[in-house]
């Protein structure tokens, strides 16, 4: 990482740097003003390590060279954005913790010992974490939770989602929160209404539960659907990204959002101003 700090800007460093999501940051931070490229991680071992990022992606130079010393680059930029895996993500709280760093964490599939960890991390700077940073999405939590409350049990709660052929982790992180929206709304816990998986002779469904189906197929950016489904009517609501600038737009203004802030975890619903807005 050669790049020298300019004043006044925000320098952000990109971890899974070759990453759709990744390579989806570089481009937006170059272009947009106030912020810099303060440094683009990848793993130990990669193709991309010692490349100029903007030549690894097959442009011009950026000036950042792609370097896999984490601690050193998160110690020197104020926010890290991160959409890698949960192994990585968990690691890069700490050391953005240690460097009272704002972490944007848009990375899906944790286990419950990864948010304990991110938890601890978020006692020394501001983690932001949202399974989806898109505006439309956080907006569609909100309307879950008022339909979910409006209508009783008599109408069914399933949630469909479809993503592209590589996504790894099912439920969708996006799928997980408006479920949890779904349940908050009728009162409930997630964990002990969830029905994920059905297959085989499942038995007739349970009242009460909220369902969950993953499709993945070809290059799908990102369709969620929460379905209401009563006797004789349906109400959906869905949300469809077709380009994953969405959820990079989110992202940095969530950077931006996050500096001076105190140290502890918040979401998008924060960021955008949404929090207890009923929808
Ligand atoms: N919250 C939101 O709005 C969104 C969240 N996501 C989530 O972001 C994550 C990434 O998505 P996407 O960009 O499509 O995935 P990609 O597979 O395209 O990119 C992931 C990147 O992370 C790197 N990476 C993975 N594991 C590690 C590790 N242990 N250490 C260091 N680097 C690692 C990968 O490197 P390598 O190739 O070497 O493995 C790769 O560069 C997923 O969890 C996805 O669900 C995606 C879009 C929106
Ligand atoms: O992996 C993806 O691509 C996406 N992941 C997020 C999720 O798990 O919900 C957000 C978005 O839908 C794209």
């Amino acid at each position: 990482m050669s790049e020298t700090a300019t004043p006044g800007t925000t320098g952000i460093v990109v971890t899974g740097a070759s990453g759709r999501m990744g390579q989806m940051l570089i481009r937006l931070i170059s272009e947009t003003r106030g912020v810099r490229l303060a440094g683009a991680l990848e793993r130990a071992g990669h193709d991309w390590i010692g490349q100029d990022v903007g030549a690894a992606m097959g442009g011009g130079d950026l000036g950042v060279t792609v370097s896999d010393d984490a601690l050193e680059v998160i110690a020197h930029a104020q926010a890290v954005i991160d959409f890698t895996a949960p192994a990585a993500s968990v690691e890069f709280a700490d050391l953005a913790a240690q460097a009272r760093t704002v972490h944007v964490i848009g990375t899906t599939g944790f286990a419950p010992q990864d948010l304990s960890r991110i938890k601890a991390a978020a006692r020394h700077a501001a983690i932001v974490r949202a399974g989806n940073m898109s505006m439309g999405v956080n907006l569609l939590t909100q309307l879950t939770r008022q339909v979910a409350a409006a209508l009783d049990e008599d109408f069914d709660i399933e949630i469909v989602e479809a993503h592209h052929n590589q996504k790894v982790d099912a439920p969708s992180g996006t799928a997980l929160m408006l479920g949890e929206a779904a349940a908050e709304g009728r009162g409930l816990s997630l964990d002990a209404a969830s029905d994920r998986g059905r297959d085989g002779i499942t038995g007739k469904r349970k009242r009460g539960d909220i369902g969950f189906t993953a499709i993945r197929g070809g290059d799908i950016v990102g369709e969620h659907d929460v379905l209401f489904a009563g006797a004789g009517e349906r109400v959906t609501l869905r949300h469809v990204a077709t380009d994953r600038a969405v959820f990079a737009r989110g992202a940095l203004k969530a950077a931006l959002w996050g500096q001076g802030r105190p140290p502890g975890e918040y979401d998008m619903l924060d960021v955008l101003g949404m929090r207890g807005a009923s929808a």
